[in-house]
């Protein structure tokens, strides 16, 4: 049998949150995208995650997704895998939407190092990606620009915390399903929540949807030339949030082509043309285009939280071993 170390390290939602800032996190996932969007060469190997369908026909039992995100990244030395569940309807529970873990492993002997919440990662590590795609796509200039936020849960808030890294904010705007959710999260952005979608997206240089949404809650009517939008829910093939015109009339780019032709219902229902991967912006493969308006649509990679949970396994390891 081989010697290896037995020792596994556990780190709670909450030790998580304290090892990682969103700095080094958009860091580290910026990287992760340019690696995977090299094809082999990049030294990434990420297969397309596998979701299990949770539902029985009831009513009583909950209904949801278990996916499997296996991710290895030679070049950084990672191996890990995410194990997550959605289930939409656990908010009327009071319950957590999305529930993870994620499991570091040393490559060399396949050997678990560490297995840790992986809740606070999924919404650091989207939100990084969002703001990693923004900030190739919208140029920061001496301008304050305004923010619009479709939904207003955990990813909202994270959105927001990534990307006033990068960008300072004259306005941030918020709507979601309750007036209720929308005033609770706009107070806690110092922003301001409107009645409808519309009143949001109007003038907003900047737009993000989180929500469960199963149908477009985003009109291209609303949206100003030269806008980005973040479109980061509706992940699945027959679940969409943007209007069909919209994404055929925008420039589209996603974190997978191989993931978004599978899972992204935005790309697969309105049949719009990817663009390019944001990773090949990011290594230098492919221009950028932004004319006139650009979509990031998000899934979700492997890799992203791969890369995530080695740096909080890393940042463990550097606190725990300091005199
Ligand atoms: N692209 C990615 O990498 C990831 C995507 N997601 C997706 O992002 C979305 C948001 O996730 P979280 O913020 O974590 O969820 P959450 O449960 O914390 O918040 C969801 C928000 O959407 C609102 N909402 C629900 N149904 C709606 C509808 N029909 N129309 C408008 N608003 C609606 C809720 O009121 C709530 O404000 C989900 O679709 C989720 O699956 C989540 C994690 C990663
Ligand atoms: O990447 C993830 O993690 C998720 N993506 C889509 C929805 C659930 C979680």
């Amino acid at each position: 049998m081989a010697d290896h170390d037995s020792r596994i390290v556990s780190l709670s939602a909450q030790q998580v949150r304290d090892l990682l800032c969103m700095k080094d996190v958009i860091r580290v996932v910026e990287s992760g995208l340019a690696n995977f969007s090299k094809g082999p060469d990049g030294g990434v190997v990420q297969p397309v995650r596998s979701v299990v369908k949770i539902d029985k026909p009831d009513g009583q039992t909950g209904q949801g997704f278990f996916g499997v995100m296996p991710a290895y990244s030679a070049d950084d030395n990672i191996l890990a895998c995410k194990i997550v569940s959605f289930y939409p309807g656990n908010a009327k529970y009071k319950k957590a939407t999305h529930m993870a873990n994620i499991m570091v492993y040393d490559p060399k002997y396949g050997e678990l190092k560490a297995i840790m919440d992986g809740e606070v990662i999924t919404a650091m590590r989207t939100a990084a990606a969002s703001a990693v795609a923004t900030k190739w796509l919208v140029p920061k200039t001496e301008e304050k620009l305004v923010l619009g936020i479709l939904g207003a849960g955990v990813q909202a808030r994270s959105h927001y915390e990534a990307l006033k890294v990068i960008y300072d904010f004259s306005e941030v705007r918020v709507w979601s399903l309750t007036m209720e959710s929308a005033m609770k999260c706009a107070d806690e952005l110092g922003g301001v929540a409107c009645l409808t979608a519309e009143d949001v997206v109007r003038g907003a240089d900047i737009v993000v949807t989180a929500t469960f949404a199963q149908t477009p809650i985003l009109k291209k009517i609303w949206v100003k030339p030269g806008a980005h939008i973040n479109a980061v829910g509706a992940c699945r093939a027959d679940w969409s949030e943007v209007d069909p015109e919209l994404m055929r009339d925008s420039v589209i780019y996603v974190d997978s082509k191989e993931a978004a032709m599978k899972e992204a219902g935005d790309i697969i229902i309105s049949k719009a043309d990817i663009y390019a991967e944001i990773g090949e912006i990011v290594n230098g493969s492919k221009e950028v285009k932004t004319d006139p308006i650009t979509v990031f649509k998000s899934l979700g990679l492997g890799i992203e939280d791969a890369v995530t949970g080695k740096l909080a396994y890393e940042m463990y390891l550097a606190k725990s071993t300091k005199p």
